[in-house]
């Protein structure tokens, strides 16, 4: 029986982030991926065309039909569009024991917002305080704190702001920075520094969604958090290396690339 894993997120019709991506990281990391979907966008690898959010109700009762039937080991949160959406998966998930990775999905790599400015203080005071691990990238860090990371310094400083609104643990992704990708993890007592070679590749659609899925995947399996997330920089570090050009914008990681690898083998 596999592990199961539920994604609470909106749905990205090219295929590279957003539930696609949480869907395909964990069919090839071996573990069952179900969705809650809290939106739908219409979307490509030029941008984000238009984005509806769906019913409250709708959400509640996605969540309630995985939940009560078949269970969750792990619960990773992408996109949440509004400020009433974000109360609704806080409450739901500060009802669950499983591990919760929270992505505080702000704006598409195109620059399109994905949050409503009105929601950021409901991801500060309820979203973040449920989750077990965050996973922001440097722009949400700076909508979330105030704090603009510039140098690797800087990262500590972004770390103990988000941990200030009470997740256990916060992984700050730096790969925005240029240089090594490099990201920190930390509960506030121990640090973990997370590198990797930058790959000078634009195919990077979809990178935060997979990461946090892929920590979703290995706190599923019993994982600790450190382990998780080691393992899942490592997973998305070779997406992105694997990375390929669909349409005419930024295209998609290869979220295949290590099935690719043991079947060639
Ligand atoms: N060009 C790159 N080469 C290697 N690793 C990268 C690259 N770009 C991002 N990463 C890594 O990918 C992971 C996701 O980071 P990123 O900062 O891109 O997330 P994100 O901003 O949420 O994603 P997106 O920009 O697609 O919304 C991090 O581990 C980061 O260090
Ligand atoms: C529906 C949806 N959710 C999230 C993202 C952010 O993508 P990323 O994984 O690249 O941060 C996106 N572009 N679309």
């Amino acid at each position: 029986m596999p592990p199961r894993v539920l994604t609470v997120a909106g749905s990205d019709s090219g295929g590279g982030a957003g539930i696609q991506a949480d869907l395909k990281t964990m069919l090839a990391l071996g573990v069952h991926g179900m969705s809650v979907i809290t939106a739908v966008t219409a979307q490509n690898s030029l941008g984000v065309q238009g984005a509806w959010e769906l019913p409250v109700q709708a959400v509640r009762a996605q969540y309630r039909s995985v939940v009560d039937d078949i269970g969750v080991q792990a619960v990773k949160t992408g996109m949440l569009a509004s400020a009433e959406l974000v109360e609704t998966v806080a409450e739901l998930i500060s009802g669950t024991d499983a591990p919760v990775v929270v992505d505080p999905v702000g704006v598409s790599k195109h620059g399109d917002p994905l949050l409503a400015a009105s929601a950021l203080d409901s991801v500060r005071t309820k979203l973040l305080p449920a989750a077990t691990v965050a996973t922001p990238n440097l722009d949400e860090v700076a909508q979330l704190t105030g704090v603009r990371v510039e140098s690797e310094d800087d990262l500590r400083r972004a770390a103990a702001a988000v941990l200030a609104y009470g997740p256990r643990w916060v992984l700050i992704k730096g790969g925005h920075l240029s240089g090594d990708a490099l990201d920190l993890l930390t509960d506030g007592s121990c640090e973990h520094w997370l590198r990797a070679p930058r790959h000078d590749n634009r195919h990077t659609h979809g990178t935060g969604c997979t990461l946090a899925s892929a920590i979703a995947s290995g706190l599923a399996k019993g994982l600790t958090v450190p382990e998780a997330v080691t393992g899942a920089k490592e997973y998305v570090t070779g997406a992105i290396a694997a990375g390929f050009a669909l349409g005419a914008g930024i295209g998609p990681v290869d979220h295949a690339w290590a099935l690719r690898a043991t079947h060639a083998g």
